[in-house]
């Protein structure tokens, strides 16, 4: 072990408590970022970061992204860059996070306070956003902290980019990441982001390639506002009829997608990717227990991490406007919205899927022969990612797991989507890793979300010895 790791681990290990009361004062911060009265929550949720970063002792700055397109009364939460050791002499390893989350209510179905970090006796911290991504975020903090306590020498020189809307889109983004790789990002020698998940719960992963998501709204209107639908069922074209309508022609129930032309723009499976399948340590059963049920598709690991990783999928979200309280009541809604997803893999083009999706929709809703009006959009897009793992990055990553767990670690992909990776990639010309901290229990995007104490605390060391073996890898390795 480098020397320098075990006082830094000793370290984490005796503010794991205060580490998880940071974690408990950024879970209670609602930073929900598609939720438009939450928004002073974002910007409370990048000061709270900003604030901690300072005290911290990095250079830090909130930079603005302007007004939110299509929604110009709102302002963007900002951008949290810092900076952390300014030493020529040292490699400089930039890392991304998010520190926005996705909606959560009590009335979904928690059992406990989303916004109230709530330990259960088996050290699972449950809280909207503990895995998705402020765990991970706060993580990098507590490397530092633990360095500073420790009087260990930080090995690299830390960049950090945090932003506030990547569950929306990661909207603006993108121009301001070209934008800094030649400025505040220009000394970066590699990518680092901790934002998604390990395969099962004992083994850690390094992951290489991302799936996209393409986001789509099927509004559908007619009648000038909500009817009983005694008085006029049977006699009106009803919104929610036309969108179910639709909908059903999109996917089936073994997850084929219907689109016409869809899955020929995805890259067909090669031999000797077909022979990485094999060899992952997966189970039906690490399946099972993620999914909370036995009600998979697949009946083999193989086709199950394929149909996850290079096989796209479309999902169906929900219906704004429509009825959804408990209780029987007998309305017919007016205006109905409609929210699908699709996850896209190599070689699938954003403007392609678009054209097909919406030529698909409107042959379709041609053929309904109603009165009412349907449109589709796309509410956003991002682009999958597949890189090589032959890379220093990935080299110290490697090294840094078996110390800190004692086993190799998976190499694996994701089924979701971290837009912003392959602009890192394309804007700084550098390696990008993820290096997830969360198993794949946690139920991120769900009810229930959670983080595990051993993922948290294990996870800070895990991300504080990658940088130490950073320093260390020669540079054409
Ligand atoms: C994997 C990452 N933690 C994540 O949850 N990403 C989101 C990104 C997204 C795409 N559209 C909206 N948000 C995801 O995969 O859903
Ligand atoms: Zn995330
Ligand atoms: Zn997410």
């Amino acid at each position: 072990m480098a020397p320098q790791l075990e006082p830094f681990f000793k370290q984490v290990d005796d503010l794991s408590g205060a580490f998880i009361e940071r974690l408990r004062a950024a879970v209670a911060i609602p930073s929900v970022s598609a939720d438009e009265e939450r928004r002073p929550d974002v910007f409370k949720m990048g000061a709270f970061l900003a604030s901690e970063l300072e005290r911290l002792g990095a250079e830090v700055h909130q930079r603005p992204l302007g007004k939110q397109p299509g929604k110009e009364h709102l302002e963007l939460p900002p951008v949290v860059i810092a900076r952390y050791g300014n030493d020529p002499n040292k490699r400089t390893i930039l890392v991304y996070g998010h520190y926005d989350v996705q909606p959560a209510l009590k009335e979904d179905g928690w059992a406990t306070e989303p916004f109230e970090l709530t330990v259960d006796e088996k050290d699972r911290m449950y809280g909207r956003g503990s895995t998705d991504d402020k765990g991970p975020v706060l993580g990098w903090l507590n490397v530092i902290e633990a360095h500073q306590k420790a009087g260990v020498d930080f090995p690299v020189n830390l960049l950090c980019c945090f932003e506030g809307m990547e569950e929306y889109g990661s909207e603006g983004l993108e121009d301001f990441i070209y934008a800094e790789s030649k400025k505040f990002f220009k000394d970066a020698d590699a990518v680092c982001i901790s934002d998604n998940y390990w395969l099962g719960t004992e083994k850690p992963c390094l992951t290489y390639g991302l799936r996209g998501c393409n986001y789509y709204a099927i509004t559908v209107s007619g009648p000038g506002q909500d009817l009983h639908s005694g008085v006029f069922g049977g006699s009106a074209h009803e919104p929610m009829t036309d969108l179910v309508t639709i909908f059903s022609k999109l996917v089936d129930s073994q997850g084929n997608i219907l689109i016409p032309g869809l899955m020929d723009l995805v890259a067909p499976v090669t031999e000797e990717e077909s022979k990485l399948y094999p060899t992952i340590s997966y189970s039906m059963d690490n399946l099972h227990e993620s999914l909370g049920s036995e009600t998979s598709i697949h009946a083999t690991k193989e086709r199950t991490l394929m149909a996850r990783w290079r096989y796209p999928s479309l999902s169906i979200h929900g219906v704004e406007g429509a009825f959804s309280a408990p209780g029987a009541k007998t309305v017919i809604p007016a205006k109905v919205v409609g929210k699908f997803s699709i996850r896209t893999v190599p070689n699938m083009e954003s403007e392609d899927v678009t054209r097909l999706v919406k030529d698909f929709i409107n042959s379709e809703a041609a053929k309904l022969n109603s009165k009412n009006k349907l449109d589709v959009s796309l509410m956003h897009d991002g682009k999958w990612w597949v890189s090589s793992p032959k890379h220093w990055n990935f080299s110290a990553a490697n090294k840094a797991v078996k110390q800190v767990f004692g086993v190799d670690p998976d190499m694996t992909r994701e089924g979701g989507s971290i837009p912003i990776t392959l602009t890192f990639e394309q804007a700084t010309g550098k390696n990008v890793l993820l290096l997830p901290m969360g198993s794949s229990t946690d139920a991120a995007h769900s009810i229930n979300e959670k983080l595990d104490k051993r993922n948290y605390i294990e996870g800070t060391k895990l991300l504080g010895a990658y940088l130490h073996y950073v320093a260390e890898e020669p540079v054409n390795a």
